[in-house]
């Protein structure tokens, strides 16, 4: 049986560029685990779009065997996490299964946003922090500096911390021997009733789901039965493992401390939450692992293919990133102005743009969408209650009773030489202020109550734009409030064009229809007759503008004559596009869609 002792398990955590993903492949090849050949690219980052943009989306783990210095064997389990705020309850997971943290700080750079935001989730987590100094071939490199640093900023010992290169591979071992040496083994009673935690799944054609999961208790075995406590679902497992750099690797059993996987032919990764607890099926826990909490869609838009026959390739590829997300969610919706299309939930914005590209890329499908949107509670005056997701949806002004918009709570972790920039920010966002705490003589903690809609479109950029990345936000769905809400349509020569129906507190709705109007009006190619572009709410026009008709030069071939000819010429256009007018649909370009689409991205 694996030896407990010898177990250690942590995660990298460090500001974006610092090195996270160098030193995790120089980890791997210091285990010999994979030769230089096979490490070609960084193989924690797996997915195409994660390595172009930079970040990780979905954790990942893998096991290391390490000879150390002391003689013995350890099994080092190196969890990856993600590092956007949308992701940051997967994050919350993949801490949870480690006991340790190391943390890179880049030597020329020194502490930044993220380092701090990362350390202080590791902290929240009780994680060992084991600081590393990493670039030091870099000549602009000063280790002492971010050394003393680090022990002023966040208050933790980092004078023996390894000064490291990922890059050229100076002083890994130590890095290494660090781990062993500091990160506490994991402890947990193999005999116990088991209980692991999830923390990440994978589809595979071929297995089916492949669960990722710490065990805390207890232990784990082929052939055994589970049971997965929040979905209530059980599986016989048919075979479980270890997550090898370049693999699989099947074993009998898993026992407390110990990350991998099994599979159990499960179809699709919605019955595998991440945060679900996994408990034998014969003689189960008393109760799950704390901080489970289910994915939960919190913007909504609706997606369309520009050609229109490719709907059923959009429906196949939803299908298919589905099985492998389970926080996305889609339906079908229809609009007059695109057609048929999907309404899809995501995680926030991020994720969002990261399902549109993939669908773009790696589906190569050209897609129209909607602009995102919170989910609405409306009571009508007849007592129902509907959730809006789709300001097509929205009731009757006149049926209404009340309506009520999300609100989060929102956390910020800053130094506090940004606060004065935070406050106001928050303030036009309608955020309801709620208290301020100093963790430390350098970072504060601001609460606020903060209606999501708000949060959702460009607040973490505007964040991090404002405190020169160094604020971190964290935001979790909190209650339902009142809200002075309005639906607003847009019209075009009179006509509704409902993909462009947006649902705002009325204080935001006026500003929001005037820039729509004119975004509208640069992009709408001019007409044979004059086009009203126009924002509504009920019945009431709210903004407008006007697209001026194309004038053809009637008068062309008029030379000199009589002006009353010319008049009659004149007349008789301005009578014909009249007619026109009243008959006439504007057709919306696809390009002018996507224009006025992306008006909050300003
Ligand atoms: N000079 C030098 N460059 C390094 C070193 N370690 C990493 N880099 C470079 O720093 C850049 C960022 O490294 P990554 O490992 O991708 O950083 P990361 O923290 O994983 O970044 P994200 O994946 O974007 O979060 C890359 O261009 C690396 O080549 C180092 O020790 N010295």
């Amino acid at each position: 049986m694996t030896d407990q002792s010898k177990i250690r398990n942590f995660s990298i955590i460090a500001h974006i560029d610092h090195g996270k993903s160098t030193l995790s492949d120089r980890l791997i090849e210091q285990c010999n685990a994979v030769s230089q050949r096979e490490m070609e690219s960084q193989l924690l980052d797996n997915m195409d779009l994660e390595r172009e943009r930079g970040i990780t989306i979905k954790a990942r783990a893998v096991k290391l065997n390490y000879q150390a210095q002391d003689g013995s064997t350890y099994e080092l389990n190196l969890i990856d996490t993600p590092g956007h705020v949308d992701f940051n309850y997967e994050v919350s997971r993949s801490l949870a299964a480690c006991e340790g943290a190391v943390l890179i700080v880049d030597a020329a750079q020194g502490i930044e946003a993220q380092t701090l935001a990362n350390t202080y989730l590791a902290m929240e987590h009780d994680l060992e922090i084991l600081p590393v100094i990493n670039k030091i071939d870099l000549p602009a490199a000063d280790p002492q500096r971010v050394k003393d640093e680090i022990e002023n900023v966040i208050g933790i010992p980092a004078q023996d911390a390894p000064e490291i290169s990922a890059k050229v591979g100076i002083n890994i071992p130590a890095v290494l021997e660090d781990i062993v040496k500091n990160v506490p083994a994991p402890t947990g009673d193999p005999a116990a009733p088991l209980k692991a935690l999830i923390f990440d799944s994978q589809y595979d054609a071929y297995r089916g789901v492949i669960v990722y999961f710490r065990v805390m208790e207890g232990t784990i075995k082929t052939g055994m039965n589970v049971k997965l406590m929040a979905s209530g679902a059980t599986y016989q497992v048919l075979e479980c493992g270890h997550l090898l750099p370049l693999g699989m690797e099947s074993c009998q059993e898993l026992i407390a401390g110990e990350v991998g996987y099994f599979t159990a032919s499960i179809k699709n990764v919605k019955d595998t939450q991440v945060g679900d607890t996994i408990t034998g099926a014969e003689r189960p826990a008393a109760e799950p692992l704390p901080g489970y909490r289910p994915a939960r869609a919190m913007v909504y838009c609706g997606i369309y293919t520009e050609d229109g026959s490719k709907y059923p390739d959009l429906r196949d590829a939803l299908e298919k990133l589905q099985l492998n997300d389970a926080s996305l969610s889609f339906e079908p919706e229809s609009s007059a102005a695109l057609g048929f299309g999907f309404r899809c939930g995501f995680l926030g914005m991020l994720h969002m743009e990261i399902i549109q590209e993939r669908l773009e890329r790696e589906f190569d499908l050209d897609l129209i969408t909607t602009l995102p949107s919170v989910i609405y509670r409306i009571t009508k005056t007849d007592g129902t209650v509907v959730m809006v997701d789709n300001p097509h949806n929205y009731p009757d002004p006149a049926n209404i009773q009340m309506a009520e918009e999300p609100y989060a709570k929102v956390s910020i972790v800053t130094p506090p030489d940004y606060v004065g920039n935070i406050m106001p920010m928050c303030q036009e966002r309608r955020g309801e202020f709620k208290d301020m705490q100093y963790l430390d003589t350098n970072l504060v903690e601001l609460h606020y109550s903060m209606p999501l809609g708000e949060i959702i479109y460009d607040f973490f950029d505007t964040l991090k734009a404002r405190t020169k990345g160094y604020a971190s936000l964290d935001y979790e769905l909190d209650k339902y409030e009142t809200s002075e809400l309005v639906k607003v349509d847009m019209l075009l020569n009179g006509d509704q064009v409902d993909a462009l129906s947006f649902i705002a507190h009325r204080e935001k709705a006026y500003p929001r229809a005037r820039r729509l109007c004119e975004k509208l009006k640069e992009n709408i190619p001019r007409q044979l007759f004059e086009v009203p572009v126009q924002a509504a709410i009920g019945g009431k026009i709210i903004a407008r503008e006007t697209v001026k008709a194309m004038r053809k030069d009637v008068l062309a071939k008029c030379y000199g004559g009589d002006i009353t000819r010319k008049k009659k010429l004149l007349e008789k256009q301005k009578e014909g596009k009249k007619k026109m007018r009243s008959l006439g649909t504007v057709q919306i370009p696809t390009e002018a869609f996507m224009a006025v689409l992306k008006l909050d991205e300003e």
